[in-house]
């Protein structure tokens, strides 16, 4: 079988992107997040002043899986925790009969405030997955074998709805050739590296390492390279009450690629102004991965590409021009 399902921006800044997911008999909006590897709902499991706003998991006590528990923590310091139970879950008409879901009991504020958000899709590997006292399988993982083709292509779009496909390359989402590369699967994550960037029309040899992220933001890299980047940008600069890099909302952004597998990923300049800030300023979409180890290629850098992450004998990662 095959699937697809809507990715939707939960706001007009595209913060996060949502998807329809039927979990048990609840229809829930998750965010699908490639750099995490737990598939967790809010669930009737919490105190109902954390539901307020939220779809959520009606848990069914006979589907539980006794003694299972999971904690997850993001570097955001947001994150969850709760128990596990084992039920249907379809996206897109692709249905995992008996999969790990986990219901929560606690979440951070970060969470309960985003009333858009009920919860994450895990699409990393399985070797993160929180779960004790034995790790669980993604969504990705469990229907992998049901799959017409053993991959799933992430089709996010700026300010607009896209798309997330199971077991199919859809031809109508893309344009020119597919680009592969061979993932680096080894810390769990999608892994990939670059060997050149480029501000505008100048390029520099460089070797980026980092991983593709659905469920963070923006895009993390180097200090050396957010330094060049924002030298070309008028009354830019570093802000930390804001948190990062901002620039005035007039300027012109140039663009900024990476080289990935001799191929230069580009990203529009447009897309690098995330959003207005409260100081009457914008906030960048390129920030510094300082404190992270790996640059984080998160949404403002996937959002102009349609990407294949194919879990063969050998994982590859195939890049495509919107
Ligand atoms: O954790 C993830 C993927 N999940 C992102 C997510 C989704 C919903 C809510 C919270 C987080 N990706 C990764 S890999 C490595 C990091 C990291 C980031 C900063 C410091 C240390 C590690 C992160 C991560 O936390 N991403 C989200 C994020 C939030 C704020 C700033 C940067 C990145």
């Amino acid at each position: 079988t095959n699937g697809s399902a809507p990715a939707v921006p939960s706001d007009q800044y595209d913060s996060l992107y949502l998807s329809p997911v039927t979990v048990g008999s609840s229809t829930l909006h998750l965010d699908f997040d490639t750099g995490s590897s737990d598939l967790w709902v809010f669930s009737s499991l919490q105190a109902q002043s954390s539901l307020v706003g939220h779809d959520y998991y009606m848990v069914d006590p006979a589907k539980e899986k006794q003694g299972y528990t999971w904690k997850i923590s993001y570097g955001d310091g947001s994150g969850a925790s709760g128990k596990v139970y084992a039920d249907k879950v379809v996206v897109g008409g692709v249905t995992a009969t008996a999969q790990a879901v986990e219901a929560a009991t606690a979440v951070s504020a970060q969470f309960t405030q985003d009333v858009d958000t009920d919860g994450l899709l895990g699409l990393a590997m399985s070797t993160l997955n929180t779960v004790k006292p034995q790790q669980q399988k993604t969504f990705f993982d469990t229907v992998l074998k049901q799959l017409a083709q053993p991959l799933f292509a992430v089709d996010l779009k700026y300010h607009a709805a896209g798309s997330y496909d199971f077991g199919f390359i859809d031809k109508s989402k893309y344009t020119g050739a597919i680009n592969y590369v061979n993932a680096d699967t080894s810390k769990g994550w999608w892994g990939v590296s670059a060997t050149a960037y480029s501000i505008g029309n100048a390029s520099t040899s460089a070797t980026v390492s980092g991983i593709l992220d659905t469920g963070t933001t923006l895009l993390y890299v180097d200090t050396p390279i957010v330094k060049a980047y924002y030298a070309k940008v008028k009354g830019s600069k570093m802000d930390n009450t804001q948190g990062g890099y901002v620039f005035p909302c007039s300027a012109t952004l140039p663009d900024f690629s990476l080289t990935i597998g001799g191929v230069k990923q580009i990203v529009p300049g447009k897309h690098i102004n995330y959003s207005p800030t409260s100081a009457g300023n914008c906030f960048g979409g390129i920030q510094t991965n300082d404190g992270i180890g790996f640059s984080i290629l998160g949404d403002i850098f996937l959002k102009s590409k349609y990407v294949i992450h194919e879990m063969g004998s050998t994982p590859r990662i195939g890049f495509a021009q919107q």
